[in-house]
């Protein structure tokens, strides 16, 4: 049983507390080991008889004696740190290892919380787990003890991991391994979390973000878009996505802007949509007619997290933003519906254009990185220039009337089929008619056409352009 317990330890040091460590050092010398086990003997032998100050200053003799022929060093992660606040990295070393090498446990605990989509294993107290980085065997072991500050509000248990490695790791572990751990957690939490659509409401005491749980289908790959624009937002979020190095080096916030602008139905809401999948961000609606001032906007900005899309729909109907334009009388009418816009000063009861370019510059010099806003609209010539300057709108992407080639994602999407007869005479009419990628949806999946067949689905579409070339030639 004994040797057991003593073959165990030898495999995985990190089991192993100050005094358990006297059995182990796997590299030191027979004789060593044998010294060092009798000066231990002695210490039991004296420890019941012998003062407390000798009996300290034995213990600390002893403990520097095994520090210096223990080859191994020893980091611990508290769940909380010093005044019972969490350790962030306690949760990052969770899912990295949860994600890594759990696996490696014999006892493992699944968890899956109200934040989380899928249930993830953590590895059980007592359990241990080996982790290899750059060529260093690491090993990992879960416990638990009392806590040190005990509060009214924590006084049960506290959780932690013991990292051990070999010295010769440290300057790798210290300077290497920990960040890898950081990030790596970090990706993992994020994908593993439920994401949210937050819309600011008015409640009793001024605006607030409430949210729901986002789960719009739509990706890039059921998104009907002309497959070169679709290819540059795709390598533009890559890029973006795997950028925060490059742009802590060129001395700019990590964030970008787009602005999408096109008819109505031609994809800009599924867009946003397929955009916060493919970056798997939060969304957050930002309502700009619910912001009653300047002020209150900029606070909103400021209150949206990392790792999100913030987008304002139909930015040229949200809020009169026509720059130093004059309102003419005619105007002033269609102006009512949307809350007043006051150029040259900011009065307290107004969102101002300025207003808005000024959150958005103090949203992009704020700290908390990783931030796509949209602007979305159907009237882009309407919108002042500030607005969507580049840097502010880094990148304007024109959603069209649809094409045969984006025609094709839905018939490959909807209808499961590569190509059709009817395929040659469709292309020829989208070449003579402008309809929006809704109505093609519309045309392919009408009620009536819910259980019809490929054919049926592709004479209605067929019918679809014909009468909307009727039209146009009215
Ligand atoms: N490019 C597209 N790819 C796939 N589906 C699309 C596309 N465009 C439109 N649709 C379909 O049409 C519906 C309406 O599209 P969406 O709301 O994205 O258009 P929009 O451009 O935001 O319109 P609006 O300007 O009126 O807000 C969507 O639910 C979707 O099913
Ligand atoms: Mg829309």
């Amino acid at each position: 049983m004994k040797t057991g317990k003593k073959n165990r330890l030898q495999k995985n040091p990190s089991r192993l507390n100050i005094m358990d460590s006297l059995l182990i050092p796997a590299g030191l010398s027979s004789a060593l080991r044998k010294n060092l086990k009798i000066l231990y003997f002695v210490w039991a032998m004296l420890r019941s008889s012998i003062s407390v100050e000798l009996k300290n200053m034995f213990t600390a003799l002893l403990r520097r004696t095994i520090m210096f022929f223990n080859p191994y060093h020893v980091i611990e992660i508290h769940e909380r740190s010093e005044h019972m606040v969490r350790n962030k990295l306690y949760s990052l070393a969770k899912a990295y290892l949860s994600n890594t090498c759990s696996h490696g446990a014999h006892k493992q605990h699944a968890e899956m919380t109200s934040l989380s989509v899928l249930p993830f294993l953590t590895i059980a107290e007592e359990e241990e787990v080996v982790n290899t980085f750059q060529g260093a065997k690491l090993w990992w072991y879960a416990s638990s003890c009392k806590p040190k500050y005990i509060t009214k509000k924590y006084n049960g248990e506290e959780r932690f991991y013991r990292l051990t490695f070999l010295k010769k790791y440290r300057k790798l572990v210290e300077q290497e391994y920990l960040t890898h751990i950081f990030h790596e957690g970090r990706r993992i939490l994020a994908r593993n979390r439920q994401r949210r659509l937050f819309t600011n409401i008015r409640g009793g005491t001024g605006y607030t973000w409430t949210c729901v749980d986002f789960q719009h289908p739509a990706t890039f790959d059921t998104l009907a878009l002309d497959p070169v624009t679709k290819r540059d937002v795709i390598e533009d979020l890559m890029s973006f996505r795997e950028g925060k190095e490059y742009y802590k080096k060129i001395g700019k916030a990590w964030k970008r802007g787009y602005l999408l602008y096109g008819p109505p139905g031609t994809g800009k809401s599924t867009m946003i949509a397929a955009i916060a999948n493919f970056l798997e961000y939060d969304v957050y609606d930002l309502e700009l007619t619910a912001i009653k001032n300047n002020m209150e906007l900029k606070k909103i900005f400021l209150e949206t997290s990392s790792k999100s899309v913030i987008v304002i729909e139909d930015i040229d109907c949200s809020l009169n933003l026509t720059g130093k334009r004059v309102i003419k009388k005619k105007d002033k009418d269609e102006a009512k519906a949307a809350p007043t816009v006051t150029e040259g000063y900011d009065n307290v009861n107004t969102v101002t254009l300025s207003g808005l370019l000024n959150s958005i510059d103090g949203l992009w010099s704020a700290c908390e990185d990783e931030k796509i806003i949209i602007f979305t609209t159907n009237h882009v010539d309407k919108l002042d220039p500030a607005l969507i300057r580049r840097g502010r709108m880094d990148l304007h992407i024109e959603m069209s009337y649809c094409t045969f080639e984006a025609f094709k994602v839905f018939a490959r999407n909807y209808l499961g089929i590569e190509t059709h007869d009817l395929f040659s005479t469709i292309e020829g009419l989208f070449l003579e008619v402008n309809v929006s990628p809704a109505d093609v949806a519309e045309g392919l999946m009408s009620r009536s056409l819910r259980n019809a067949d490929v054919d049926a689905c592709l004479a209605n579409l067929v019918e679809v352009l014909n009468l909307a070339k009727e039209e146009m030639s009215k």
